[in-house]
């Protein structure tokens, strides 16, 4: 900020030292006719216009890095907010409006938080210098030029809240458009597949239609906005060349004054101009700005409790005491006085039929949400009192739908693990089955896997997902329906992963799969939220 106000001082400066030779050559030069006179203004005329050429650049090179940064940084702080948001939270968040506000509303603020404040304060250097040069050559006229600025002012005022209104409205409807496209293009299969292409596309293109309504109306309120100035300006011109010329034939200033005169005013204007235009992209500003807050305001539904003392690595006792959950704003508890025990290194199978409230019991003991009632605890330790980042390193998801993320095999499998070794990745895709399938893939270990991992069949990506788990080589694992959509032959082939990833672990295996759970040792069901008493498969050995 120091230093483009003192590069803006410079760049002023160089203007105003060009406009006051340009009147003095007028009158020593061009109404004398002696053109050796011209050489020194001349010299110094283009020295004043390199050096504020060269002001110019280093002002602009240097607002444009502190804006990026500051882009940057906003974007980080408000990307780092949400990665700590539960994932019901973001869920709940329309995916297209949260990367709109990430973008292009991180960008906006930028113009007035982060270049705005430059932009004003050369502005405002220009509208002082040259106000003084003019006040200072002719008061009389410079004062009688100044009478528009009031009319300028209430021009702006006007305009601006008609241009927040619709900048609100804008931002909001750009978030739509973005998440509409962003739903209709993940959708793409299903669209095909039920021939729905025209109502996607008649969604997509009715958000479009709103938002180019909105921007030709924006556009309109701005575009008035220049060619009003340009008036009053002109006005003002006149004014100068006839007040100027009878002070010419009175004797009062010789031509050289007036077009210093002139010049003075001709350098005022653009930042007044600026002044306005700022003003009037504050109203976007504000409506983006007011969109990332509501962003950052949004408070994590779980945090860390002050630091406590805690097991760096633990035994892996796991238990539910009458835990109780109930989703914002659903009727009915998800969870009701739930209780089991898991001892360290044993497994237990959780199945039940739809809706019962299995994969709600895995967002609890990953802490996605805290239970409204009863305790989970991990070696006797309230999950609550443990440090979220103690407990996740403790105990490994393997959530329903697994994530393959856009990255090579090797870059999806070191997921589990920071630091993870060349060596523990082989291994472990060698222990979850996938290591020959990975091997014959064009690139090996190298081959970039396409978003969502759509390269791969569902029985390959869960065994990556195995894989991934392995090499986390945490002490609790909890399972999701580890077999969802896979054929016979595709669970049986997985069988044998999936033993060597229990092996060991405190395991929470939720199944619909009986083959699966017999796996375990100890097999409950969940039925409306609470656990039944009766075993539904004999328990294996
Ligand atoms: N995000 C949510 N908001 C509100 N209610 C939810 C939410 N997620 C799940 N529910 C409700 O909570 C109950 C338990 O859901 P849960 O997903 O735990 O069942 P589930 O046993 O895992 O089912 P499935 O076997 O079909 O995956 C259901 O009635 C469900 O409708």
């Amino acid at each position: 900020m120091i230093g483009a106000t003192i590069l803006g001082l410079v760049v002023t400066g160089c203007e105003l030292a060009g406009v006051w030779l340009f009147g003095r050559i007028t009158d020593d030069v061009l109404t004398t006719g002696i053109l050796s006179a011209l050489i020194l203004p001349a010299a110094f005329w283009l020295g004043a216009a390199v050096l504020g050429g060269a002001a110019q650049f280093a002002a602009t090179w240097l607002s444009a890095s502190a804006a990026e940064r500051f882009v940057a940084r906003l974007r980080d702080h408000a990307f780092g907010h949400v990665v700590t948001l539960s994932p019901g939270t973001v869920d709940r968040m329309e995916h297209g409006d949260l990367v709109a506000r990430l973008t292009d509303d991180v960008e906006e603020v930028e113009e007035i938080v982060g270049s705005g404040p430059v932009r004003a304060v050369s502005s405002v250097l220009g509208i002082v210098v040259f106000g003084a040069a003019a006040l200072i050559l002719r008061w009389e006229l410079a004062l009688l030029t100044f009478a528009a600025a009031p009319m300028l002012w209430f021009a702006a005022r006007r305009f601006s809240r008609r241009i927040s209104a619709v900048a609100d409205e804008e931002r909001r409807v750009n978030g739509r458009v973005t998440a509409v496209v962003e739903e209709s293009v993940s959708a793409v299969a299903l669209v095909q597949a039920y021939n729905r292409a025209d109502l996607v596309t008649g969604r997509v293109a009715a958000a479009g239609a709103r938002w180019a309504r909105i921007r030709v109306a924006q556009a309109r309120l701005s575009g008035a906005y220049g060619p009003l100035v340009s008036v009053v300006e002109t006005l003002c011109v006149l004014t100068i060349v006839g007040v100027g010329a009878w002070e010419i034939g009175t004797g009062r200033l010789t031509l050289g004054g007036l077009l210093t005169f002139a010049g003075f005013v001709s350098y005022l204007y653009p930042p007044v101009q600026s002044l306005g235009h700022l003003a009037l992209g504050l109203a976007a500003a504000r409506a983006a700005g007011e969109r990332v807050a509501e962003l950052l305001d949004t408070a994590p539904s779980v945090t860390d409790r002050p630091a406590r003392a805690h097991p760096a690595v633990v035994r892996g006792d796991l238990e539910l005491r009458g835990v109780g959950y109930r989703y914002p704003d659903a009727v009915r508890p998800a969870l009701r006085s739930v209780t089991l025990r898991v001892p360290a290194g044993r497994t237990v199978a959780v199945v039940g039929a739809s809706g019962a409230g299995k994969s709600t019991l895995t967002k609890l003991l990953l802490r996605y949400a805290d239970p409204a009632s009863g305790q989970l605890l991990l070696d006797g330790v309230d999950l609550r009192d443990l440090p979220l980042e103690a407990l996740r390193a403790n105990v490994t998801l393997l959530p329903q739908e697994t994530t393959i993320l856009h990255g090579t095999v090797r870059e999806n499998i070191a997921f589990g693990r920071a630091g993870a070794t060349d060596a523990e990745i082989v291994a472990a895709a060698t222990a979850a089955d996938a290591d020959v399938f990975v091997r014959s893939l064009p690139d090996g270990y190298d081959t970039v896997l396409g978003d969502r991992g759509r390269f791969l069949s569902g029985g390959q990506r869960q065994r990556i997902a195995i894989a991934r788990a392995l090499v986390r080589d945490a002490p609790v694992l909890v399972l999701d329906e580890p077999t969802t959509g896979l054929d016979g032959e595709a669970v049986r082939r997985l069988l044998g992963p999936l033993r060597r990833l229990m092996a060991g672990r405190t395991t929470v295996l939720i199944t619909h799969d009986l083959r699966l759970a017999t796996e375990a040792d100890h097999v409950v069901e969940l039925a409306d939220g609470k656990i039944c008493s009766r075993p539904i498969v004999p328990e294996s050995a």
